[in-house]
């Protein structure tokens, strides 16, 4: 691990925020730091500032400069490196679109379920030497959940609580025929990358929140051209100005001993391999 600044104890943090599209720096004061994991590095060198009193870890999913595609992140590496900072709780913002016409762009959702529809993607710690097999009915953090509605509505971003996120591999967009389909099983959102990050999390009792910002309604939703990538960078542009600070009010609000259920997943297991 190196730093770009002089400190005489290795730089920590307790909370992570990984940054999506359009999502590429967060803190101001940093500490960078490049750390090596046993899956290579991270997509970024990650940053370490104070927020709200706070020590946060920032690293853009995608890279500063977008990249990877979302196929390529080393999800491993990310989670990896947050949590040999010390980070036990992950904030996840995302560019997301929508598969329903009342939750148009602009739309905040923290969704409580998601459909893997990734293929290939590596999405487990646990790969040899013994079997380990976790509980991911409820894939998200009950408490970073309420703590980002709770901060949403007081911001007045009125979010919706709740709904699927169905992860599809990408980087192509869906065809209007398999967004209709998605719509049909009563699936909400759909986005590239919650899969795996937040299985990866949950295999290092880390809490995991996603904040889905929707930036189009997708192609079978809307008769329209089809979804472009600039038309989600645009929309989330044109959010991130109320997005950066509800993350900073969720990150003030997220409480300091946790009492969710996600510290204990990996109570009893004989764990393969020594987490960090
Ligand atoms: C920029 S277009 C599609 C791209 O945007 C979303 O990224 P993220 O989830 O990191 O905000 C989507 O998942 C795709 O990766
Ligand atoms: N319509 C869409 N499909 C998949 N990922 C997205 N990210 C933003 N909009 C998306």
């Amino acid at each position: 691990m190196s730093s770009s600044s002089s400190t005489s104890t290795s730089p920590s943090a307790e909370i992570g925020v990984i940054g999506g599209s359009g999502f590429y720096s967060f803190l101001d004061d940093v500490t960078e730091i490049e750390i090596e994991t046993p899956y290579g590095p991270p997509s970024d060198p990650i940053t370490i500032g104070d927020l709200g009193g706070r020590r946060v870890a920032f690293v853009p999913r995608h890279g500063r400069d977008h990249r990877f595609p979302p196929h390529r992140i080393p999800y491993r590496a990310n989670l990896w490196a947050l949590r040999s900072l010390g980070v036990r709780q992950v904030l996840a913002p995302s560019a997301v679109g929508s598969l329903a016409t009342q939750y148009g762009p602009g739309t905040l959702v923290v969704p409580d379920q998601l459909v893997d529809r990734t293929s290939g993607r590596p999405q487990t710690f646990y790969d040899e030497a013994a079997a380990i097999h976790l509980s991911f009915s409820d894939p998200y953090c009950p408490t970073g959940r309420d703590t980002a509605l709770s901060a949403a509505r007081t911001a007045d971003w009125a979010p919706v609580d709740g709904g699927t996120l169905v992860v599809i591999e990408g980087p192509r967009f869906s065809t209007r025929a398999e967004s209709r389909w998605f719509a049909a099983q009563g699936w909400t959102l759909v986005g590239m990358t919650g899969h795996p990050e937040a299985v990866l999390a949950r295999e290092l009792a880390l809490c995991y929140t996603p904040l889905c910002l929707v930036t189009d309604l997708d192609a079978g939703i809307e008769e329209g051209e089809g979804v472009t990538m600039a038309e989600v960078l645009r929309v989330f542009t044109e959010n991130i100005g109320r997005l950066r600070p509800l993350v900073a009010d969720i990150v003030a609000n997220l409480p300091i001993d946790r009492t969710c259920p996600c510290p204990n997943v990996l109570d009893g297991m004989k764990l393969p391999i020594t987490l960090p």
